[in-house]
């Protein structure tokens, strides 16, 4: 029997059909529930815990009014050993995809970065309030996770796209962030429940709200991570900075951001090149041009921030 037929048959469900396999496996299907999304989660990224503990947290904000999936069913551990889960299907479109450009006129672009924004604070307002129990655990998106010996994402420095001279750029840079997050934590940095994915992909569009999805993730980390990584995808938008803007506006509309925190963006968007950097190489064959072009982007981020910081 294949995992989903397995997986269904738990859930009493039926009528699946694949919708995406860019990380966990995700079929549309019919749950007595209502309509849901049936995911089979990547073998070895998360826990069965660390996954109960995503819908604990999903099921709490959605309590809270925050527009997230809503868990329907699992966690189950499949005969494979894969674990299986349901959550509420939202309708919505996504607002793009990386690497292509960014549909909708400008003014349209940005008022769909506004509420990108909103959203984004909403979900760490909401987050902040909550109450998950001791059980709750996720990983960490904190200094050890973003730079340390192991990071979550794995040792982008070792890259097999860098050359030597990139290498030492990107240990440069790697030493001086560290210092820098490591002054931004303990002077109060903003630290709670991140999503840690926001890219177009993973935010719908219903008329002019947006919602964020996928919260596989999601952890502890510093908020401007999830802004960050919103930026990440738009340096070939001739509006980028106007999108950016747009996206702060609506954050500052639900929570406080000082100019100083902002100011610290670009040292996050390298954070994030830089564990992209590292998602890619087990994900990719050597030679594949995408695991040079992570690492190429990695690099210009790299440069930027040793010759500004
Ligand atoms: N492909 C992603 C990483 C996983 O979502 C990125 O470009 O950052």
């Amino acid at each position: 029997m294949s995992e989903i037929d397995e997986a269904l048959g738990l859930f009493g469900g039926r009528a699946a059909r694949l919708v995406s396999e860019r990380e966990n496996a995700v079929y549309a299907a019919d749950l007595p529930g209502g309509r849901a999304a049936v995911r089979l989660h990547r073998p070895g990224y998360q826990t069965p815990e660390a996954i109960r503990s995503e819908l604990d947290w999903m099921r709490a904000l959605a309590s809270a009014g925050v527009a997230v999936p809503a868990p329907l069913a699992g966690p189950v551990v499949l005969s494979t050993g894969r674990v299986a889960t349901a959550v509420a299907w939202m309708e919505g479109a996504p607002l793009g995809e990386g690497g292509e450009p960014l549909a909708g006129d400008p003014v349209t672009q940005q008022a769909r970065f506004r509420a990108v924004g909103r959203a984004v604070a909403d979900l760490h307002n909401a987050s902040d309030g909550l109450d998950l129990g001791a059980g709750f655990t996720r990983h960490a998106w904190n200094i050890d996770g973003l730079l340390g010996a192991a990071p979550l994402w794995g040792r982008f420095w070792e890259s097999p796209a860098l050359d030597a001279e990139e290498r030492a750029l990107v240990d440069a840079a790697r030493a001086k962030a560290h210092g820098m997050l490591g002054a931004f934590a303990t002077s109060g940095g903003d630290y709670g429940l991140i999503h840690a994915d926001v890219l177009r992909e993973n935010v719908l569009m219903r008329a002019d709200a947006a919602m964020l999805i996928d919260f596989d993730d999601a952890g502890w980390g510093f908020r401007l991570y999830d802004l960050a990584t919103f930026m990440t995808q738009n340096e070939d938008e001739p509006n980028a900075e106007a999108l950016r803007d747009a996206a702060l506006q609506g954050y500052r509309e639900a929570r406080p951001l000082s100019t100083e925190d902002e100011d610290l963006l670009p040292m996050f968007v390298m954070l994030r090149r830089f564990a992209s950097m590292g998602w890619i190489v087990p994900r990719a064959a050597p030679g594949d041009p995408k695991v040079r072009a992570y690492a190429a982007k990695a690099v210009t981020a790299a440069r930027a921030f040793m010759a500004n910081a």
